[in-house]
Order: structure tokens, then C-alpha cells, then sequence
């Protein structure tokens, strides 16, 4: 097959994992490499065509620099699907990527994608972003299929933040479903929680109506509404009274939201810019509150207008 890429998959994860099975099912030539890979990196990435980075937000750095020191050809694209924020710098992953790279295309994957579904063959859409629009489009056609509908963007910052914005609204969510407090107060969340992310990712530099895409409410819809989600999962075992520390033992997998919510904290404070379900999300995972005292703190917030920010 001639389109037929070669496409080297880090981290063999959940979500490394389903992005492999996509590409594999299109007949692209896939390697998974994990730290744990008794293969070399070096030997793997030598007639790439496209590096997915789909490790866990503590891992981009290692990976970045592991590669860093290996003869790469310039035509290689870079795929991050990593949903995180780097705790020292606050730097997105396709940010940390392009710094180490900046002669490679970057694309940025994001979307309501549980990994579960996909490796379930269920249907599911997503989108790919990238700067260089020839890239994205190379992605497109790499993942794209009658169960996997992939759009472009222009906007891959927007499309990174939706994804991982999002992940302390699913946290919020989870404690919302688990306090059981209705169909009412969760619309209210899941709206407010985007009227945060819009105006923190604006702020960034994002473009407003790519939150309302799949990337952004999108995937704030998914999260928020699946006990699949890990970040929903946090938020509702916490409503259920468990304590971080104990959920995080028996949890499967990452939930990035716990590392975002701090990092965002710190960028809301140095910025001056209001992210009140942020700031109790954070207040309950530090166990400074309880799940029904940040709700009261949200309820009794002084009332305003809807729009006046
Ligand atoms: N699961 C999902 O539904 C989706 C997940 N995502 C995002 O994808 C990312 C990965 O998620 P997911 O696969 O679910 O998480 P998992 O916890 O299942 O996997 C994390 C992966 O990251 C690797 N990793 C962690 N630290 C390092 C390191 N220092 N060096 C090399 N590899 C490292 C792990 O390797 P090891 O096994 O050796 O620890 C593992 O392969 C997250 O940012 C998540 O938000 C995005 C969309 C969907
Ligand atoms: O981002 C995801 C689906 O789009 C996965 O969510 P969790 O990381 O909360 O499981």
C-alpha cells in the first residue's frame, strides 16, 4: 500500500494502546515502544514516519529527551496525544515538543475519545491540530476511518487545552454524580466548567470557539458524563468518601486532572484569572474541604451576572 506509514507509538498505555489499533487497522506499519520495550528507540524511530507521543504527562519529558539525542529525518511528524500540563513550566506537551523540535511539524490528537469505547470498535470522532496543515492532514488520513472520524484544526493550542482543561471539570463531575445531586446541578457544572476553561484558554492565547468543539465540550460531555473516564472516577470516589490516597492505589491508568489542577491554580494566580470550580476541585484534592463544603462555597458565591467577564 502505497499511503501505508510508519508510525512509532510511545508509551503502551491505555490510550497508546487504542491509537495503535487505529492505525493498524488502516494497514500502517506500527511499533509500540514503552520504557519497558526490550527494543531501542533508536532502532525503532530510524524510517518513522510519524512519532505518537501518548505517555502520560510525567513521562513527555523523559521521552523528549531520549529522542533528542537520536538522528531523527526532518521529515518525521510529531503526534502528541498526552492530556497534561508540565508542572514546572505550565507548558502544554505539543509546547515542550515544538521547543525540542522546532524544525519538525507538530499535530496535536484530542477529542472525546475514552479509550475503552475505541478498543470496543465503537464509533467516535476527533481532531487533529496542527500549525503546519499538511501534517494534520497526513494524520487524518492515517487514523481515519468508518469508526473513527478525524477533523482538522488550526488551533492546536486550543485543541491541547480543551483536553486537558477538561480533566478537572470530569473530577468535578464525578463529585457532582456521586453526591447525587441531580441533572440540574450537573448542567450547571458541565456550563460553568467550560465558561472557566474558555476564559483561562483565551487568555492563553486559544481561540473561543475551538472549546466548543469536540475537543473542548466535546470531551467535557465524555468525561463528565463516564465512570469510564479515570478523572470521573477521582471525583466521584471522593463524593463516596475515599480518600485521594486510597482511590489513586486501586485506580487503572492516569488521571492528569489531579496534576492540572495544581498547575492550573498556579497559572490562575499569577494570571489574576477567576477559576472557582478549579480553586474547590483543588481545595477537595488537597483535603481542605469536603465534597459538600466546596459545593456550598460554589452555590454561595456572590451572585452576578451571567456574562460580564
Ligand atoms: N485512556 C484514554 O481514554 C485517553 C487518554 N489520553 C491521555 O493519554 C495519556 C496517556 O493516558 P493512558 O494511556 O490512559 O495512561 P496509562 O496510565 O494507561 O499509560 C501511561 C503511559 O505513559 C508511560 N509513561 C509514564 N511515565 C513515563 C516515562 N517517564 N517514560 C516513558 N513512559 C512513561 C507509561 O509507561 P509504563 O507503563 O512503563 O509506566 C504508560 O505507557 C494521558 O495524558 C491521558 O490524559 C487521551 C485520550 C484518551
Ligand atoms: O480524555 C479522555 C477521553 O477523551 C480520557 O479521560 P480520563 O483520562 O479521565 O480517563
Amino acid at each position: 500500500m502505497t499511503n501505508s506509514k510508519s508510525v512509532v507509538i510511545l508509551g503502551a498505555g491505555a490510550w497508546g494502546s487504542a491509537l495503535a489499533t487505529l492505525a493498524k487497522a488502516n494497514d500502517h506499519k506500527v511499533h509500540i515502544w514503552s520504557r519497558r520495550s526490550s527494543r531501542t528507540l533508536e532502532k525503532l524511530v530510524e524510517d518513522a514516519d510519524i512519532i505518537v507521543s501518548a505517555v502520560s504527562m510525567k513521562g513527555v519529558r523523559d521521552v523528549v529527551s531520549q529522542l533528542q539525542g537520536l538522528p531523527l529525518s526532518p521529515e518525521i511528524i510529531f503526534l502528541t496525544a498526552t492530556k497534561g500540563l508540565d508542572p514546572q513550566t505550565t507548558c502544554t506537551p505539543s509546547q515542550i515538543w515544538q521547543e525540542a523540535f522546532p524544525n519538525h511539524p507538530v499535530v496535536v490528537l484530542s477529542g472525546p475519545n475514552l479509550s475503552q469505547e475505541i478498543q470496543q470498535e465503537l464509533p467516535a470522532a476527533t481532531v487533529v491540530a496542527s500549525n503546519v496543515t499538511s501534517a494534520a492532514e497526513v494524520v487524518q488520513l492515517v487514523f481515519s476511518s468508518n469508526r473513527f472520524r478525524v477533523y482538522t484544526n488550526a488551533d492546536p493550542l486550543g485543541v491541547e487545552l480543551g483536553g486537558t482543561l477538561k480533566n478537572v471539570m470530569a473530577i468535578a463531575a464525578g463529585v457532582c454524580d456521586g453526591l447525587q445531586l441531580g441533572t440540574n446541578a450537573k448542567a450547571a457544572l458541565l456550563t460553568r466548567g467550560l465558561t472557566e476553561m474558555v476564559r483561562i484558554g483565551v487568555h492563553w492565547g486559544a481561540k473561543q470557539e475551538t472549546f466548543y468543539g469536540l475537543s473542548g465540550l466535546g470531551d467535557l460531555l465524555a468525561t463528565g458524563n463516564s465512570p469510564l473516564s479515570r478523572n470521573y472516577q477521582v471525583g466521584y470516589q471522593l463524593a463516596c468518601g475515599k480518600s485521594l490516597t486510597e482511590i489513586l492505589t486501586h485506580l487503572q491508568g492516569t488521571a492528569e486532572g489531579i496534576n492540572t489542577t495544581k498547575v492550573l491554580m498556579l497559572r490562575s494566580k499569577q494570571q489574576n484569572i477567576s477559576m472557582p470550580i478549579t480553586e474547590q476541585v483543588y481545595h477537595l484534592l488537597q483535603a481542605e474541604v469536603t465534597p459538600r463544603q466546596a459545593l456550598l462555597e460554589l452555590m454561595l458565591r456572590d451572585i452576578k451576572p451571567e456574562y460580564n467577564e
